[in-house]
């Protein structure tokens, strides 16, 4: 495993939050398989200081009264999803894989970069108008956020945000999610 290195570090929350996150990235060259970088936050939960400052940051830069409900992605989106929803006293809705939800959802196959997979949330998640902000660790092919956002709208929420600590830019997630709001706070 290697640290991170970049000389351009860049993200929408500005290069000081860019270079925390980046601080606590692991590339660990292929996995899940051959040929992929997979970038791993565990450094960054681990650590209590900068997973408050980076919970803190993204509270800030929604604002807590343009959102009312928090969604995080299986798995790693959970943790900062439920974070977040601690510090601002609002509730989690977890966008689960496919099979683990007890009660009648709605599901979105699609493919992400090392696979294809199945999300799901309870069709009764949402009350209309709900404002939702979604959020998970990393944004690549943006299959996965793809997903998950037409899985927030069909069951009755209005997506207010979206935020990954780590994009992955020349993977083209962002232009995927053309029309969506997008919060990287690191991008490389
Ligand atoms: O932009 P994409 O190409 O869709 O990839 C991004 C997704 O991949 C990872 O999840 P994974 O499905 O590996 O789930 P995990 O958190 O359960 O490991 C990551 O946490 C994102 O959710
Ligand atoms: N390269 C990668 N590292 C970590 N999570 C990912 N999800 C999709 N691609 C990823």
């Amino acid at each position: 495993m290697t640290e991170t290195h970049s000389t351009a570090v860049r993200g929408d929350s500005g290069p000081q939050v860019a270079r925390l996150v980046a601080s606590r990235v692991l590339d660990v060259p292929d996995f899940p398989k051959p040929g992929v970088l997979f970038k791993d936050l565990m450094p960054l939960f681990a650590d209590g200081d900068v997973f408050r400052e980076v919970i803190d940051g993204i509270i800030d830069h929604h604002g807590r009264d343009s959102f009312d409900i928090v969604v995080g992605i299986e798995a790693r989106g959970f943790v900062i999803a439920a974070a977040i929803a601690y510090a601002t006293g609002m509730g989690v809705v977890p966008v689960r894989k496919a099979g683990k939800l007890p009660r009648p959802a709605y599901s979105a196959s699609y493919a992400l970069e090392y696979g294809e997979a199945t999300l799901e949330v309870h069709q009764d998640a949402f009350t209309a108008g709900h404002r939702v902000l979604v959020v998970d660790d990393v944004l690549a092919t943006g299959g996965t956020a793809e997903a998950t956002l037409d899985l927030v709208e069909r069951a009755g929420g209005t997506v207010a945000g979206f935020t990954v600590l780590l994009e992955l830019g020349f993977l083209g997630g962002r232009e995927r999610l053309a029309g969506r709001p997008v919060h990287a706070l690191l991008t490389v």
